[in-house]
């Protein structure tokens, strides 16, 4: 069933907070290096390791959702090169229920935890994040929607 509501995120709003996870990072480090949890972990780590002139990037790839249905999570790439994660990043674009991030930190019990959004089921199990939404709201990132036409208040609004 589709969310009640929504939270549009632009690449301009979402490459503002990817900048403001690396400034809450800086302190925290120095990172050996930084797991992205793909596939929506890329471009936030992408930023994040930008910010931080970390060069050493290690991938994870989980399944859960096939849009907004979740099902049993699947890891189809481990990380090789992280160990048990111990001084390195873990990013993620968010935590909603927090399953992809029990089954990331079982394979990576040493690293520290980032994501952009956290919804409060997943916050316990984050260790830094920028922007709490509620558990209800579905976010929108930039690379799953796209501009478009919508029709005027005083067309679409029922009477
Ligand atoms: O806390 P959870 O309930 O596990 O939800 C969060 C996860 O779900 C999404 O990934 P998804 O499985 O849709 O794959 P994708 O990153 O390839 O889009 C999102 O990118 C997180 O990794
Ligand atoms: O709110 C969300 N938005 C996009 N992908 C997601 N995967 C789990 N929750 C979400
Ligand atoms: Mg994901």
């Amino acid at each position: 069933m589709a969310a009640p509501h929504y939270f549009t995120v632009t690449w301009d709003q979402l490459h503002r907070d990817s900048k403001a996870l690396a400034w809450r990072l800086l302190e925290r480090g120095p990172w050996k290096g930084v797991v992205a949890i793909t596939r929506g972990g890329l471009i936030p780590a992408a930023i994040v390791a930008r910010e931080l002139e970390c060069r050493m990037i290690e991938t994870v790839s989980v399944i859960t959702y096939d849009e907004e249905d979740r099902g049993e999570p699947k890891m189809v790439k481990a990380p090789v090169a992280a160990g048990d994660g111990t001084g390195w990043l873990l990013v993620d674009d968010l935590v909603d229920t927090g399953t992809t991030a029990r089954l990331v930190r079982g394979v990576l019990p040493g690293a520290h935890f980032a994501t952009i959004y956290a919804k409060p089921a997943g916050k316990p199990l984050v260790d830094t994040f920028v922007t709490e939404v509620s558990q209800d709201t579905w976010i929108l990132f930039p690379w799953d929607t796209e501009v478009q036409f919508v029709a005027p208040i005083a067309k679409s609004a029922p009477r």
